[in-house]
Order: C-alpha cells, then sequence, then structure tokens
C-alpha cells in the first residue's frame, strides 16, 4: 500500500448514500510508536501520554455492505490463512497457542462492531451492516490492529450511508472505543503519515515527514495485555517531551530519528515477555540501536536506510527466530514501510 491509495474523495468529504447492494472495501493499517512518554497518572485509569505515532503498510482488510437485518454481522479470518499463521509462528498443534495467539473475537467484543453499534445508534442508520475482516496484524502486539479496523469500518459505514467523512462525530465514536483509534481516521482533510498524540492518545498534532521509512518488524510468539503492560509502568519524575523525534522526523534523518526513540513501556513489556528482551538484545547486538518495542508490545521494530537493508536484515532476523511448525513459538519477522491514514474506501 503507498500514501496514494488514499483517497480524495474521502478527504473531501462529499457524501451521498450508496445504493443498496453495495459492496466497499479498505485496508486497515498497523501502527508504530516511535516515542512513548508516561507524562502523568490520571484518576479515570488512564496516563496522560506524549507519543508519536506513524503507520505502516501492514494491513488488516475489510468488505463492508449495508444489510436489511438491524445489527453486524461479523466475519472474521486470517491471511492467507489461520493454519499457515500458525505453522509460520510454530504453533500449528499447539490449539491453547493458537487460540491465545490467534483467537479473534466475532460477537460484539470486536473493537469493529462496537463502532459499527455506535455508528447505527449515533446517526439512526436503518438497517445494519455486513462486515467480513480479514486479518494480518498480530493482536496484543503494540500494533494498533483492532484500532485499526474499528476506524476503518466506521469510514466504510460513513461512506456507504452518505455520512460524511470529516463529520465529528465520527472523531467522538472513534475516541469512546479506545484511545489508538483516533489516529487511524487521519487529521480533518490530510491524510496522515505520521502524529504527536497527547492527552490518552486521542488529541492529534500532525507531524511533517520527509518521505517514507523503511522499518523491519518482528512479533514474537506473545500477545500482552496493553491494560497489565501500562499498570506495570513507572511514571518518570521528569518525562522526556518527543520533540528530537519530531525534529528528525521532518529531516528524515534515520540515524537523528534512532537516536531520539525511546518508549517507557519498554522495560515492563520486557518484564512481562522475556521473549522481547532476547529479540531486542539480539537486535542491539547486530549493530541496530534503532530498535525498540512499539506500544505496549508486544513487537519491536528496527530502522534501516533502504529497502535493500530491510530485507537483508529481515532475513537475518527469520533465520534467527523463525521457527518451522511444530518446532515450538518463534517469530514473524516482516519488512515494511512507512504510509499515510485513512487509506481508501474503494467500491467493489
Ligand atoms: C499503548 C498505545 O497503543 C500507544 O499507542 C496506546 O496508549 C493504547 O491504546 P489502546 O490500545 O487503544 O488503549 P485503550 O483500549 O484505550 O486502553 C486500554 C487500557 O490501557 C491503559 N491505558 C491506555 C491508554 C493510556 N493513555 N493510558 C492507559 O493507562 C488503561 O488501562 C486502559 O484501560
Ligand atoms: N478487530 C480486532 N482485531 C484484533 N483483536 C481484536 C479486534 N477487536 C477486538 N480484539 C481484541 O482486542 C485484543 C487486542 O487487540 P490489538 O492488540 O489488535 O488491539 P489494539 O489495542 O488496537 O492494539 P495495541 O496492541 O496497540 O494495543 C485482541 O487480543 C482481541 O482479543
Amino acid at each position: 500500500m503507498n500514501a496514494d491509495d488514499t483517497s480524495k474523495d474521502e478527504c473531501s468529504g462529499d457524501s451521498s448514500p450508496l445504493p443498496s447492494g453495495t459492496v466497499v472495501h479498505t485496508r486497515a493499517p498497523a501502527k508504530l510508536n516511535l516515542f512513548l512518554e508516561l507524562c502523568a497518572r490520571r484518576d479515570d485509569g488512564f496516563h496522560e501520554i506524549d507519543t508519536v505515532m506513524v503507520p505502516i503498510d501492514w494491513c488488516d482488510e475489510i468488505t463492508m455492505s449495508r444489510t436489511s437485518t438491524p445489527g453486524v454481522q461479523l466475519s472474521v479470518d486470517w491471511m492467507p490463512s489461520k493454519l499457515v499463521r500458525s505453522q509460520r509462528l510454530g504453533i500449528a498443534d499447539d490449539p491453547a497457542a493458537i487460540d491465545a495467539l490467534l483467537g479473534i473475537p466475532a460477537d460484539e467484543t470486536n473493537l469493529v462492531s462496537r463502532g459499527l453499534v455506535r455508528m447505527i445508534q449515533r446517526f439512526g442508520i436503518q438497517g445494519g451492516f455486513r462486515c467480513d475482516l480479514r486479518k494480518s496484524i498480530p493482536a496484543g502486539a503494540g500494533m494498533g490492529g483492532a484500532s485499526s479496523d474499528a476506524a476503518a469500518a466506521i469510514r466504510c459505514a460513513a461512506k456507504l450511508c452518505g455520512i460524511s467523512a470529516q463529520s465529528p462525530e465520527l472523531f467522538q465514536i472513534c475516541a469512546e472505543i479506545g484511545s489508538d483509534v483516533p489516529f487511524f481516521l487521519g487529521h480533518g482533510n490530510q491524510p496522515l503519515a505520521a502524529a504527536r498524540a497527547t492527552g490518552r492518545g486521542e488529541i492529534l498534532n500532525p507531524v511533517p515527514t520527509a518521505g517514507p521509512l523503511d522499518i523491519v518488524v518482528i512479533y514474537p510468539c506473545v500477545s500482552l495485555s496493553t491494560a497489565k503492560v501500562y499498570a506495570a509502568s513507572q511514571v518518570p519524575p521528569d518525562p522526556q517531551a518527543a520533540d528530537a523525534v519530531v525534529s528528525a522526523l521532518a529531516l528524515g534523518d534515520v540515524g537523528k530519528i534512532g537516536s531520539a526513540m525511546m518508549n517507557r513501556l519498554s522495560d515492563p513489556a520486557r518484564i512481562l515477555a522475556p521473549q522481547i528482551d532476547e529479540i531486542l538484545k539480539s537486535v542491539w547486538r547486530g549493530g541496530y540501536r534503532t530498535c525498540q518495542l512499539t506500544g505496549s508490545g508486544s513487537a519491536c521494530f528496527a530502522l534501516v536506510n533502504s529497502t535493500v537493508e530491510a530485507s537483508r536484515l529481515a532475513s537475518n532476523l527469520r533465520a534467527k527466530f523463525e521457527r518451522s511448525s511444530n518446532a515450538g513459538c518463534g517469530a514473524i519477522v516482516e519488512t515494511a514501510r512507512t504510509t499515510r491514514v485513512p487509506s481508501i474506501v474503494s467500491i467493489q
């Protein structure tokens, strides 16, 4: 997926209800946190944070249509299949691990369902939606998969029902569903290549970038609870600011970005999941100090200088961390590039 996938009409807000039977499709990109600081613990159980996020072209896919039947009919599957994913993770013969890592709810607890139910209620939409969600983004990885899916489904519903993509209610619904969700809506009329988020993560300021960044993502065979990682974290006495990362992003200077990167949730996540510690130390020993945890984990990522370097690092890390099936938990290593959100909502 590249930046051109951002639809112009999606940004112009031209909307009228689509004919009955129309099917729309969009991608839901993952995100990485180049910087994440804890500024304070709030009385409502959340933290004031200062974070810089970039969307990447590792995406889930959503296909949606309206139904005359009220409610949300949701199907969830993995790309290319749950079996292939379990084999790549080395858990094909471990039903408990498959459930823990690949078990995605298809009921009202799925953030896609939560978002669509709120759309139906907030806009008095007649009937309901059918949504087919095809997963690629690992869950419990700190990559914003569920949040991105929710924002993508909300944008598809808006397109189907002739609701402007700029309607403030869309942002409100996203902010109600989760702290990461508003980021995936983009920012006003402009596609978003990077954002600095404060509050609990819902207050967004676009960050200028010099162009796409090349990345290697390593997802270990473990799913981490965001709430548990935050609960195990400490607010520092002197929180760092994201200004250095923001300036380096504008320059597109990978070395400068790398030396300004930081994630305050890394230490608690490494204690909760020692696999993360093993991966980080191994990649750092390989000379990639730009490698760090994203969000609340468990995935880690390294910034590199080119797609060639990304391919080379990824093949080295696959040899080290990926297992054949049934050889015990491994990891999934993928190259990626930063992109922009939201992606186009296309009519099938
Ligand atoms: C770690 C990040 O992914 C970084 O982008 C986000 O801060 C988390 O965003 P998210 O997964 O959408 O989180 P939410 O679903 O809103 O909150 C899940 C739980 O994480 C904790 N949480 C989340 C956000 C925040 N600013 N402070 C918190 O302490 C709270 O215990 C909350 O109940
Ligand atoms: N659409 C969805 N995709 C994946 N998981 C979902 C979805 N809806 C609800 N979930 C549940 O939410 C849990 C967390 O999923 P995920 O990690 O993708 O969420 P997130 O909060 O957006 O991302 P992050 O890991 O950055 O916090 C999953 O383990 C799953 O049980």
